[in-house]
């Protein structure tokens, strides 16, 4: 196959458009199935005449053995080209179902993440997989099998003309109403396949925060039956079935009735014509056995159909991956060569309706620590992420190196920011190959002395297989602190001149806290330090110090000047404070227990 046709799809797409995609390879399986198909009437024509010679005054053997070789070679040429329809549809599909998945991953990498608010990792991970596959049915099955069904008819319609036209009409009489009643099942069907598609998210949703959740339920004695929403859901979808069949097995019945109602009319109308003299034998027993074949294809045609409304629901959800507009790209990038100063002017954003930045404007020198505080929810940090474009800011500018980040190339951008956040994200795979994440020509001896000075080294070589330990499912099997060193070895691997920390200590043990605090001073120098904390008394001797109120810069300097000028930062400091000494006293209080005999 050429590459050029293996291109990735990033654009939304149409079933037709799909098909075309697939054109080289779907057509040929096409052609080869409608000739595959109209075979399978062959071998009935040829029956057929077989009967005219044996009923003939002297039959000719020979004829009659020459008719049946021609009828067996055909019969096996049909079942050779439905084979190679068969392989050349699913190697269509696919390539065609490559191309969407690549192209989709493709756009997941450059929307903002924006686009990630309020569609689960559940909804995504469907659409990739599910969703995909739903349109294999499609373009390997459906396309291929309904455009053969449609062959059987006309090639039978085709003989039974030839044979007699009068008995052909009659076969054809119950079609108008079994098109009719097909028209209204397919309406009804449509209306309720979105229901049932909103169902089977709900219960994929709620299985995988079932199977999240599985610690929280066994801890508190729970089963699947008692977690509501996902019952609920169940119970949903066995209700949907239920009144769906209900509703609609009257509708079923007449349709595939009518589809073989028309050998009532054709065998009294063949066996009255037949007594008349003006029908010989043989035409009346072909009719006997094609004629119901005629009309049965609809059926599959239906069930086609039927399951070709889900996939307009499988596609949709394509499209909107496909369709949401990456983030916007310079088209002169240019990379300022100066310090890189991170500026806000008047930045504003919001999630959905809620403000998180309220026009906040301040300046986080190159090469100095800047922190930001503020009590929880006062925006820290949404300020972090517009830095690094995961979201992108409402009004206003957010500036590095004196440029709009809107105007630097991203991968520039993104290769001078390194991130520590709180939640650690690892992958499947080695610790060196999360380390490697980072820089993947990273020599083993740059991964050890990053991995030495997160004061992750010790750790990491205490693991069964060392720097080749597999990490499970988000780092499973390692402790927060020491995840958080890996991540801090990783931004030191990138080494890159911006830093984006989130000070995360609150929630580790003294030992972890102050491995963290030393790995984190070996990360912060020399670099432009953007770090959100959560505990007064790291950032103390900050160079500068931004409180945020609210969405909004409720003052900025040094720790003596915004304690004594700054009543937001009074208050944040009195409270630190406070719950520091709470937490002292209980220290105590538990080492005085534990001392006690
Ligand atoms: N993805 C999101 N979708 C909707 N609202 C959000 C989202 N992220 C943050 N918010 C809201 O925006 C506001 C600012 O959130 P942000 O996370 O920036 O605050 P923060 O100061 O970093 O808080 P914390 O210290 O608790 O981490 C909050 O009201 C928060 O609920």
């Amino acid at each position: 196959m050429k590459a050029a046709s293996l291109a990735p799809l990033t654009q939304p797409q149409s079933f037709w458009g799909l098909a075309l995609r697939g054109a080289h390879t779907l057509g040929w399986a096409c052609a080869t199935a409608i000739l595959s198909a109209a075979l399978s009437v062959a071998p009935f024509w040829f029956l057929y005449r077989i009967a005219i010679e044996l009923f003939a005054p002297r039959p000719d053997l020979s004829e009659v053995r020459r008719l049946a070789a021609w009828a067996l070679a055909l019969l096996a040429l049909r079942w050779a080209l439905m084979a190679v329809s068969h392989v050349l549809a699913h190697k269509g599909a696919f390539a065609v179902q490559h191309r969407l998945r690549v192209g989709m991953a493709r756009r997941l990498n450059e929307v903002p993440l924006s686009f990630f608010a309020g569609r689960g990792s559940g909804h995504l991970r469907r659409t990739l997989t599910d969703d995909v596959n739903n349109l294999e049915g499609f373009l390997a099955h459906m396309l291929p099998d309904a455009i053969a069904s449609a062959a059987v008819p006309l090639a039978a319609m085709a003989l039974l003309f030839a044979a007699d036209w009068r008995l052909a009409l009659a076969s054809l009489l119950p079609l108008p109403l079994a098109l009719v009643a097909q028209h209204v099942l397919m309406r009804r069907a449509a209306g309720r396949m979105r229901e049932w598609s909103e169902l089977q998210k709900r219960i994929a949703d709620q299985v995988g925060e079932y199977v999240r959740g599985i610690t929280v339920v066994k801890a508190y004695g729970r089963d699947a039956r008692s977690f509501g929403e996902l019952s609920g859901a169940v119970r949903g979808a066995v209700g949907w079935v239920e009144d769906y069949a209900r509703d609609s097995s009257a509708g079923w019945v007449l349709f595939t009735g009518l589809l073989s109602a028309n050998l009532v009319i054709v065998a009294p109308l063949g066996a009255w014509l037949h007594v008349q003299g003006t029908l010989d034998l043989p035409t009346y027993v072909l009719f006997l056995l094609v004629a119901p074949a005629v009309l049965l294809p609809l059926l599959r045609l239906t069930f086609a159909l039927g399951e070709q409304l889900q996939r307009a629901e499988s596609l949709a959800r394509i499209n909107d991956v496909l369709g949401t507009p990456a983030l916007t790209q310079p088209a002169q990038p240019t990379i300022p060569d100066g310090r890189l100063d991170l500026d806000f002017a008047d930045v504003r954003h919001r999630y959905g309706s809620r403000l998180a930045l309220d026009g906040v404007s301040l300046r986080a020198e190159a090469g100095c620590l800047t922190a930001l505080v503020g009590t929880s929810g006062s925006g820290k940090s949404t300020l972090a992420r517009l830095v690094a474009r995961l979201y992108e800011a409402e009004s206003g500018h957010v500036r590095v190196g004196g440029m709009d980040v809107r105007d630097w190339p991203l991968d520039a951008l993104l290769a001078r920011i390194g991130i520590v956040f709180q939640e650690v994200f690892l992958f499947h795979g080695s610790v060196a190959e999360n380390l490697r994440l980072a820089r993947p020509d990273a020599s083993d001896a740059e991964l050890q002395a990053a991995a030495r000075a997160a004061r992750a080294h010790d750790f990491i070589q205490a693991l069964p297989l060392g720097y080749d330990t597999p990490l499970g499912e988000r780092g499973a099997g390692l402790s927060g602190g020491e995840r958080q060193r890996l991540s801090i070895a990783r931004a030191l691997l990138k080494d890159a001149p911006i830093l984006l920390l989130d000070e995360a200590t609150a929630s580790v043990d003294a030992e972890n806290e102050a491995l963290i605090q030393q790995a984190l001073d070996t990360l912060c120098q020399g670099r432009t330090v953007l770090m959100i904390a959560h505990r007064l008394r790291t950032v103390m001797h900050a160079d500068r110090i931004i409180v945020l109120d609210a969405g909004r810069v409720a003052g900025q300097g040094r720790h003596d000047e915004l304690l004594r000028d700054c009543p937001a930062y009074q208050r944040l400091w009195r409270d630190h404070e406070s719950a520091r000494d709470w937490s002292l006293a209980a220290d105590g209080r538990r080492d005085a227990e534990e001392a006690a005999p």
